[in-house]
């Protein structure tokens, strides 16, 4: 059984995987001075809810926050007498590579995002992920990761604007009526929504225009959803893409063992 944990800068997601499903999902916010301890009073205690018999063998971690990875580890090893594969380390191999300018270093969600979506689709893809940040991250033919867009989150983009102007209240991103707002939250809604939908296509329309081949749109994060309401932005909208991710680099690094 494996333990995948997928850790944002604003979600940690845990998904303990069978080898055929996953057979539960549990969310939690990233802090990283959370201990390991902590971790496995929260984790215990929502397994029991789930009421699933544990025979966790295996851990896998992505983190775009370096300070988590430690008591993750910790957690593994103290809980479940495993070490973790980590992501971005050297000791996990991934299954295509990244082809970006040396001394860069991808996101390991993106990486994750990437394998995750070359194993369901194969390649020419545009994977867009709506998390803190909003991520466009490209795979060639061969599957390799070659570069993306990094732009500001939607949740971040409506915090931005309530903490930096005095009049504007916190507003929770919606599909607005219209277009023309006729009070301040519409306006707010509007402004998010349709920004962002614009975004999306202008983004997506270069890339493949740079690619200058057809290229397959998958989409996935907690928002995904709502932008597809909005007409045709995307080809696939898939919720467990990082997980899958972590499945599959998880299976190429055991595969690979010596
Ligand atoms: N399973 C879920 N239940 C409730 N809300 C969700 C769920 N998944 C996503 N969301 C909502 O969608 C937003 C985006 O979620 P997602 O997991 O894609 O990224 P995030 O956790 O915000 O960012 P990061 O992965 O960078 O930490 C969340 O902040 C939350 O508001
Ligand atoms: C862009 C984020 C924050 C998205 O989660 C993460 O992938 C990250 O911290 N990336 C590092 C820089 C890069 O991917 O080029
Ligand atoms: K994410």
């Amino acid at each position: 059984m494996l333990l995948a944990i997928d850790c944002g800068n604003t979600n940690t997601v845990f998904s303990i995987w069978d080898g055929k499903t996953f057979l539960c999902t549990l969310r939690t916010s990233t802090h990283h001075a959370r201990t390991a301890d902590a971790y496995f009073t929260w984790f215990s205690t929502l397994i029991q809810h789930y009421q699933i018999e544990l025979n966790i063998t295996d851990v896998i971690i992505s983190s775009t926050v370096p300070r988590v990875v430690f008591n993750l580890r910790v957690f593994a090893d103290r809980f479940f007498g495993c070490r973790p594969l980590v992501v971005g380390k050297p000791d996990c191999r991934l299954p295509t590579d990244a082809r970006v300018d040396e001394g860069t270093s991808v996101g390991p969600d993106r990486l994750v995002n990437a394998a995750g979506a070359f194993d369901r689709h194969g390649g020419d893809l545009i994977v867009v992920d709506f998390g803190t940040a909003t991520t466009f991250d490209v795979v060639a033919p061969d599957g390799a990761y070659i570069g993306g867009v990094i732009a500001p989150g939607v949740n971040l983009s409506l915090e931005a604007l309530h903490n930096a102007a005095a009049a504007l209240p916190h507003v929770d991103v919606a599909k607005p009526q219209g277009v023309i707002g006729t009070n301040t939250v519409a306006c707010i809604q509007s402004g998010v929504f349709w920004g962002y939908v614009g975004l999306v296509r202008e983004i997506c329309a270069r890339i493949k225009a740079e690619r200058d081949r057809p290229m397959k749109i998958i989409s996935t994060g907690g928002l995904a959803p709502l932008f597809q309401q909005s007409g045709q932005l995307f080809d696939v909208f898939e919720d467990d893409l990082t997980m899958h991710g972590l499945t599959v680099i998880h299976e190429f690094n055991k595969d690979n063992a010596a």
